[in-house]
């Protein structure tokens, strides 16, 4: 069974529409990140699942039941949803140990202790239990509120930009360390960020947002390899786009040639479009006689970042090959790869 299940879901504030027609379905234990620019509705709809926000059209279910919808409303403390936010929103007061079992009543005293000791081990702050969190690093009490949202065994998790405080240089690890710990326990969750590279670092699948719609929902490499269309390819990563035709189920004409796509084109013979190209899917080779010309050379550590003239266009092209120079000639090789075309 599905753990979360949106289906037609809109929101609305005061009549102006945020939220329009959502549909999205999340495995049990999997993480799917609700990506997309500031304002797109992304908040609305973690706040909508979390029980903090009215939907005006469709249905919100975890694990089959009617949470929102179908003239059903579930108080959000009884939706056995967990949520963590940017601020952490620990309790500055209490300790270490009383914020992570603030939402556990269930239980007795000593199961209320083994719980703890099993939230700090998880979490790896065994021996702090007892400090407040303006004695702990930030990155200590993003912990404690992860501990704190699964002490209380939630059926979903909502993190709300949850990284978005923490140093760039721990991020990552950071990152991985949480959805490691996700993981290890089968736990669902949803994410809301704006950016890309933690969607790409955290989720197991992403929702690209515009405007209140889901534009496409998929795997991240579904995503940026097989983009449906212009937006969503440029919202996750660079790109050139090919003014082509198609010559055959298989070929493209450019400026320059024929391309051969691995897989058959969904656009009729004769059509134009655009091909997309990802800066590194392209190749250079130094050739003093070759169809294109380096006009700028950016280092950027692991490749090398290089804009190249062909005919008309010029492309950006992320090379291995540092030793290219502007003013020289290259060959610009694209291999034959299912080739991605807008029209
Ligand atoms: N309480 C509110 N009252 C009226 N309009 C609101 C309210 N909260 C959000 N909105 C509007 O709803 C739309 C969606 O906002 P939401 O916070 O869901 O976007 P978001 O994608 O999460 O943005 P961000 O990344 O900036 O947090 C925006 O146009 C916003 O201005």
């Amino acid at each position: 069974m599905s753990t979360l299940t949106i289906e037609n879901v809109c929101s609305d504030y005061q009549g102006q529409v945020v939220l329009r027609h959502l549909n999205l379905i999340l495995e049990q234990g999997e993480i799917v990140a609700l990506l997309g620019p500031s304002g797109c509705g992304k908040t609305t709809l973690l706040r909508a699942i979390a029980g903090l926000q009215a939907i005006s059209e469709g249905c919100i279910r975890i694990n089959g039941q009617v949470l929102s919808g179908d003239g059903v409303f579930v108080a959000s403390e009884q939706r056995g949803v967990g949520m963590i936010f940017q601020d952490y929103a620990l309790f500055p007061h209490l300790t270490v140990a009383e914020n992570i079992l603030f939402g556990v009543n269930e239980l007795n005293r000593a199961e209320r202790l083994t719980r703890l000791e099993e939230m700090l081990e998880l979490v790896k702050l065994t021996g702090l239990s007892s400090r407040y969190p303006h004695e702990l690093s930030g990155g200590q009490q993003q912990r404690v509120s992860i501990a704190r949202a699964l002490a209380y065994q939630p059926k979903l998790l909502l993190l709300d930009e949850p990284f978005s405080n923490i140093d760039a240089q721990v991020r990552n690890d950071m990152m991985l360390e949480i959805r490691a710990i996700l993981k290890q326990r089968n736990v669902s969750a949803v994410f809301v960020t704006h950016s890309k590279d933690e969607a790409f670092v955290f989720a197991d699948k992403l929702a690209l947002f515009k405007k209140g719609a889901i534009i496409q929902h998929g795997k991240a490499e579904t995503l940026y390899s097989a983009p449906t269309d212009r937006y969503v390819a440029d919202f996750l990563g660079s790109g050139n786009y090919l003014p082509i035709t198609v010559t055959s189920n298989y070929q493209v004409q450019y400026s320059l040639g024929y391309l051969n796509s691995t897989e058959v084109l969904s656009l009729p013979i004769g059509s134009q479009g655009h091909l997309l190209l990802r800066p590194q899917q392209i190749e250079l080779h130094s050739n003093i006689e070759g169809n294109g010309c380096i006009v700028q050379r950016h280092f950027l550590g692991t490749v090398c970042h290089y804009q190249v003239q062909i005919g008309d266009d010029v492309l950006d092209i992320n090379s291995q090959s540092t030793i290219l120079m502007p003013g020289q000639r290259v060959n610009v090789v694209i291999a034959a790869h299912p080739l991605v075309i807008f029209n």
